[in-house]
């Protein structure tokens, strides 16, 4: 058995891991990070990166078809087997070298193997070949083991083998028929690829679509995605699944109808990866989210943090996204060094070492076509927080820059003005290329930039920016 000694232990190397790591490296303390899979984690070889690229293809051939001279050049169809290489090429085939020599250039440490928890500070791994290495951990231990796809109990479903987003994202023969259970951002992205790759998908989904974005954006991706030719089965669930002998999956819907398949994706949300982390050595309850504080210190059992236990990322299920992970990670990596140096942080809101974005301001895009970039608040979750609010909508097919994108530009802007601030609590955009508008929205909100002040923020002509303009003018213009 092997053993030893950091300042610094943190569990995960997916990519909110690695952000721990680096932030408390960079601080100056001794930091091991430990991985029972790929440096990296889901995003990199099976969420974010390659579903990014089985969606790009299909989206840049159908924007040339909007553009008049470029798409009379469009002369085949979507070359499926060149989209799958070029996504084993972004998931390094599945292996993670370039994510190791990164670590050995941040002078991070790496233990592969599975990491458990057997006594406070005390992680012990064992590694793939069986070697056991117990690590100690002078100041904290970060958790950041990620999350996992929910299969939820239904009748035959596990019998059927059905798909989750690791076998869909690593797809090596696109299947004939594709039926997805769940109309949440996974459900829309993969039904968007896999119909760009000519598979004829059968989207099932208990509610609408993105039922967590204002309502017009799960009606104009439901409005694409059955141009695609997808076939929507909206507000039904799952009687029960069977794959018979010849390979077919039948699922019967709640509403009645049986819908025949070659592969079923199950998209219905993820559950924490805690249930074999020897969770129970520190008095916290297995397989369940770890609550933490702004500085990202876990809540113990008596309810308040534990100083020497963080978490960020999935995880800590305060948002499941990249980004947001990795801002939490760089916030837990900074407090884990200031502390293990005697320091005592400061606790006010959107200060250094607090996630103060968690709560009130981030921002999402669903790769759907057309895309959904939202940050903040929904109008419906505005009311809902107490705020008094005025809702602005634009049509974006209006704007000079959007009859520039494409000859027939379908898009739909919404602004969420805090009537007592006069500032915006939450922005929406749907439409081709709306995803790298978005950040301009992130800096509104959490900057709470006054709607007075964005009046001086000049769109650029002819920019889809130019949406900016057209939702103040609508809300209408200061007259002081
Ligand atoms: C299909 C799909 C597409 C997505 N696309 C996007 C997107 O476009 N943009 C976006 O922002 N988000 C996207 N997400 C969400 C994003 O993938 C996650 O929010 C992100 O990967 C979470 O990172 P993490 O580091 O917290 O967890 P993970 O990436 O899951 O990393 C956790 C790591 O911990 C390791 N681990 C777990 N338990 C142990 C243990 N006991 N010992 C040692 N190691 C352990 C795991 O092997 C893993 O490598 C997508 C998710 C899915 C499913
Ligand atoms: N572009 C991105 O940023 C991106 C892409 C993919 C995934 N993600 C992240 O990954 C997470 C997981 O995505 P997801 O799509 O699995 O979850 P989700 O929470 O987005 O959607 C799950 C959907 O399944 C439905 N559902 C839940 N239980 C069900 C059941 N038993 N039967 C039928 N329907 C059921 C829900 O109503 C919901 O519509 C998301 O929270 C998201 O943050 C992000």
């Amino acid at each position: 058995m092997n053993a030893a000694e950091y300042d610094v232990i943190v569990i995960g190397a997916g990519t909110v891991g690695e952000n721990v790591a680096d932030r408390a490296a960079q601080g100056g303390v001794r930091t091991v990070i430990v991985e029972a899979e790929l440096v990296g984690g889901e995003c990199s070889y099976w969420a974010c990166m390659p579903s990014k690229t089985l969606l790009r293809s299909g989206a840049l051939l159908r924007a040339a078809g909007k553009v008049g001279g470029a798409r009379e050049a469009i002369t085949g169809e979507l070359d499926v087997a060149a989209v799958l290489r070029r996504r084993d090429w972004m998931t390094s085939d599945w292996t993670d070298d370039g994510g190791v020599e990164w670590l050995r250039s941040a002078d991070i440490d790496l233990v592969r193997g599975h990491a458990m928890f057997t006594a406070p500070r005390e992680v012990t791994v064992t590694g793939p070949d069986g070697t056991v290495t117990t690590l100690t951990a002078r100041h904290s231990v970060a958790v950041v083991t990620g999350s996992a796809a929910v299969l939820p109990d239904l009748p035959g479903l596990r019998e059927s083998r059905p798909w989750t987003s690791r076998d869909a994202t690593s797809v090596k023969q696109v299947p004939d028929r594709l039926a997805i259970l769940g109309g949440g951002v996974v459900g829309v992205e993969i039904a968007t690829a896999f119909a760009g790759f000519g598979t004829h998908v059968d989207l099932i989904a208990r509610s609408t679509l993105l039922s967590k974005e204002e309502p017009f954006a799960g009606e104009m991706v439901a409005e694409a995605l059955e141009d695609l030719g997808v076939s929507l089965h909206l507000h039904t669930g799952v009687g029960r699944v069977e794959r018979t002998a010849d390979g077919v999956v039948h699922i019967e819907l709640g509403n009645g109808d049986t819908i025949e398949a070659d592969e079923l994706l199950v998209a219905v949300g993820r559950h924490p990866r805690t249930s074999d982390l020897g969770l129970e050595t520190l008095g916290l309850p297995s397989g369940e989210w770890l609550e933490t504080d702004d500085s990202m210190r876990v809540i113990g059992p008596d309810g308040s943090p534990i100083d020497w236990l963080y978490a960020a990322g999935d995880v800590a299920h305060r948002v499941l996204l990249t980004h947001q992970g990795k801002y939490e990670g760089r916030i837990a990596g900074d407090a884990m060094a200031a502390r293990a140096k005697g320091r005592t942080l400061s606790t006010e809101p959107w200060s250094t070492y607090v996630a103060t974005a968690d709560h009130s301001a981030i921002p999402k895009v669903t790769f759907s076509d057309p895309e959904v970039a939202s940050v903040g608040l929904t109008a419906a979750a505005a009311e809902k927080a107490g705020h008094r609010i005025r809702v602005v909508d634009y049509d974006m097919s209006g704007l000079s820059g959007a009859s520039i994108a494409a000859d027939d530009y379908v898009g739909q802007a919404r602004m969420i003005v805090d009537e007592d601030r006069q500032v915006l609590l939450g922005v929406t955009f749907v439409g081709a290329d709306v995803a790298e508008i978005l950040h301009s929205a992130t800096i509104a909100v959490v900057g709470e930039v006054p709607l007075s002040r964005l009046w001086h923020a000049v769109p650029s002509f002819p920019t889809l920016s130019e949406v900016w303009l057209r939702l103040l003018e609508a809300y209408g213009r200061p007259t002081e």
